[in-house]
């Protein structure tokens, strides 16, 4: 069973992640050997992206079977305490909820430790193999308008936020067709939104792409607008954390206004995912998906390079000013002219989703 991994890798029966509040100024890792390790990992963003935050809580249920020697009443507890970590991205309860039904239905006198390990890193090879085939569906969208382009000029794709392999082992999502369309050599330009507060663009998707050296362009997260007044924009893609079962879409504050620039401007907008970023429950985004709220600080404040070296963080607003830190919006459907999934493109809409995943609605 494989057990490394692009963001993470397990090492001597503990879980090492990539720190991703430290990049891209720093490479460092993280050893985490608790499930309150895990919990707090997720909590505070050392690791993020809804299917890295899945595997993380995962391998978080593995770690308190460990640390409870195997009692699943103990393990219990320590799970829910994972799930709660965060409240937008529906893969951290789906795989904690995964892995408690596999420990409940284990026969008994079974190794519950090595159960939740295997159920853990069967998430994860999942979800390597998912993000492989989102590549190279979405390709084929990348590769239909490159053939429309005079003169071989680049196909420019606008992402939001961080939707590659820190969020989605180990191709990404909304990233995953680019990776494609780049091994293919297909010629292709990446508008990066920064994507304040947290900057998962500038600190995250611009280190992803320059790593493989794939053309990029970091923009303020206003100007993808203008960008597509001015036909600078062929396409949209970008991930998201939750997705109804009619195809209202949860993602990184800004998605949403991103999505209407780009239905006003006829731009193709695309959402890719892992069908375990469904969430089949619930119909109308806007009223039922839970949108965290994050620390005001994160919005007063920005990250980043001192010139004395050291990574600091520099206030930008008043001493006496406040902020509201909302970490997600919700696009609805109406707005998102695809799906980008493992098993091809979907329309955004019950019927279309229901007929490609029939097997997940409850
Ligand atoms: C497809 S997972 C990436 C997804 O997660 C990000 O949120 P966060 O960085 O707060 O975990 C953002 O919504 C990305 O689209």
């Amino acid at each position: 069973m494989n057990s490394t991994y692009k963001a993470f890798w397990l090492e001597a029966g503990d879980l090492i992640v990539i720190d991703q509040t430290q990049l891209p100024f720093r490479f460092v890792t993280k050893t985490l050997k608790t499930s309150a390790d895990a919990a707090l990992a997720i909590q505070d963003m050392t690791v993020r992206g809804a299917g890295v935050i899945g595997n993380v809580a995962a391998f978080g249920v593995y770690l308190a079977a460990r640390e409870s020697k195997g009692d699943l009443d103990r393990i219990k507890p320590l799970a829910a305490v994972i799930r709660g970590a965060r409240p937008t991205a529906v893969n951290l309860m789906w795989a904690v909820d995964r892995l408690i039904s596999v420990l409940d239905k284990a026969p008994a006198n079974s190794d519950l430790v090595e159960v939740a390990l295997k159920e853990a890193i069967a998430i994860a090879d999942e979800d390597v193999m998912g993000t492989r085939n989102i590549g190279r569906f979405g390709c084929e969208l990348i590769e239909a308008i490159a053939k429309t382009k005079p003169n071989g000029e680049p196909v420019n794709i606008l992402t939001h936020c961080n939707a590659g392999w820190l969020a989605i082992v180990d191709r990404g999502s909304a990233l995953a067709p680019i990776y494609e369309a780049s091994d293919r050599g297909i010629n292709i330009h990446v508008w990066v939104d920064e994507t304040r507060p947290r900057n998962q663009g500038a600190n995250l998707t611009a280190w992803e792409l320059g790593q493989s050296h794939i053309p990029h362009t970091l923009i303020a997260d206003n100007t993808g607008g203008l960008l597509m007044q001015y036909g600078k924009v062929d396409l949209c893609i970008v991930g998201t954390d939750r997705v109804t079962r009619s195809g209202d879409v949860a993602n990184k504050i800004g998605t949403y206004l991103k999505a209407l620039a780009a239905f006003d401007n006829q731009v193709p907008f695309y959402v890719a995912l892992p069908s375990s970023t469904f969430d089949m429950q619930i119909s109308d985004g806007v009223k039922e998906i839970a949108i965290e709220t994050r620390s005001a600080d994160e919005v007063l404040y920005m990250q980043g390079l001192l010139d004395d070296g050291n990574i600091g963080k520099v206030r930008i607003a008043p001493m006496e000013t406040t902020a509201l830190n909302y970490g997600f919006d919700v696009t609805p459907a109406k707005f998102v002219t695809g799906l980008i999934t493992e098993r091809g493109i979907c329309e955004a809409a019950e019927t279309a989703i229901a007929g490609m995943f029939l097997d997940l609605i409850p």
